[in-house]
């Protein structure tokens, strides 16, 4: 069966890896690419690596208004830019927003896939979690559920790639300025702090108001690595034990006995979690490493995409991560 699929925002970071997940996979088609600049492009163009068979697809100028007849629609759009025109989109056509708009918005699903997948299944609106907090709450996720971290306690110190700011975050992202370079962005007021402080509370069953959130940039192109710090009595056994047990029939989830490395995910939607501890300093570090374009972005939104649809959770996602 072959499902009609759209990517708008295709030329961008988060589109061009939808293409390639979508190019290869076996039941989405790709029907429609549209963008702004960049329409009036043939998808060869943008991508010369692209497929033959999708060489000569124009990017169309983007009107939700003016579809063909799809079936499922990936939005990678700058945040702010989403939520009117998804609005016009036709409740048939099933959509993952991979952009910010809808994190938490009424009518939309948050897609935290490796968590809770039974929501996702059979929705038409999938908000996709952003790269941090897919990240973090997958980290998160088995130390809250089990209720062996306290939910009001937890800093997370997290590094990203620099294609995390999109192909238009320039500004001062550009090569010069990250390259052999260090900088904390976004500190105490990142957008991305609502969704997790939300999902925390949500598993945890209480308030995350100690959340602190602090981002790095670092000079590498792909990559998500978040350390985070908690209260809790657990051990460093407890700890893996318990999440081993929770992702135990989850894909895409991978519980490691040594730090996670940004390397292990890249190119895949996989996300690697792992833990230390020390119970004597009421203490526990929750580690993560994603593929911001990955489990951060396109591969998450193709993993959720495949559950809306009814397709098994890993259809076209089931490649290795590229090393080195
Ligand atoms: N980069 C990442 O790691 C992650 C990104 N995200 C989110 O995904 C979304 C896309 O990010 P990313 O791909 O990095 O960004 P880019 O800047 O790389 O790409 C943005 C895309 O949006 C298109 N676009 C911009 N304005 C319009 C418009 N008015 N109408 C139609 N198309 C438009 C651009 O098209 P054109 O070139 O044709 O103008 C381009 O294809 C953002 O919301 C981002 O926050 C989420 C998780 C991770
Ligand atoms: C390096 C960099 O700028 N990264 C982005 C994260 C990208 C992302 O996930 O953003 P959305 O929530 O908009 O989807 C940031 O920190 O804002």
């Amino acid at each position: 069966m072959s499902i009609r699929t759209g990517i708008v925002g295709i030329s961008g970071f988060g589109g061009g890896e939808a293409l390639r997940l979508i190019a290869g996979h076996p039941s989405f088609e790709l029907v429609y690419a549209a963008g702004e600049g960049s329409a009036g492009s043939r998808l060869v163009d943008r991508f010369p690596g692209v497929p033959q068979a999708l060489a000569g697809l124009v990017i169309e100028k983007w009107d939700p208004e003016a579809l063909p007849e799809l079936d499922l629609l990936f939005a990678s759009l700058p945040t702010g830019a989403s939520a009117e025109a998804l609005a016009k989109v036709p409740e048939r056509v099933k959509i993952v927003d991979i952009g910010g708009d809808h994190r938490y918005a009424p009518g939309w699903t948050y897609g935290l896939a490796d968590v809770w997948p039974e929501q996702i299944k059979r929705q038409a609106r999938v908000a996709n979690p952003g790269c941090f907090p897919a990240a973090t709450l997958n980290a998160l996720a088995p130390l809250l559920a089990g209720g062996l971290i306290a939910p009001g306690n937890i800093v997370i110190d997290a590094k990203t790639g620099i294609s995390g700011a999109g192909r238009g975050g320039g500004g001062s992202f550009g090569y010069a300025e990250s390259n052999e370079n260090l900088q904390p962005y976004g500190l105490l007021q990142h957008v991305h702090m609502p969704e997790m402080a939300t999902t925390i509370e949500r598993i945890g069953g209480g308030s995350a108001a100690g959340l602190v959130f602090t981002p790095h940039l670092v000079p590498m192109t792909r990559g998500v690595l978040v350390t985070i710090y908690c209260r809790g009595s657990a051990t460093m056994k407890q700890c893996l034990q318990t999440a081993q047990s929770f992702y135990a029939d989850r894909p895409f989830v991978r519980v490691t006995d040594r730090p996670p490395q940004t390397k292990w995910a890249t190119g895949s939607n996989l996300s690697f979690v792992s833990y230390a501890a020390d119970p004597e300093r009421d203490l526990v570090i929750a580690m993560g490493a994603v593929d911001n374009l990955g489990k951060g972005a396109a591969g998450h939104a193709v993993q959720n995409a495949n559950l809306i649809c009814g397709l098994p959770e890993t259809t076209g996602l089931e490649g290795a991560s590229i090393w080195p």
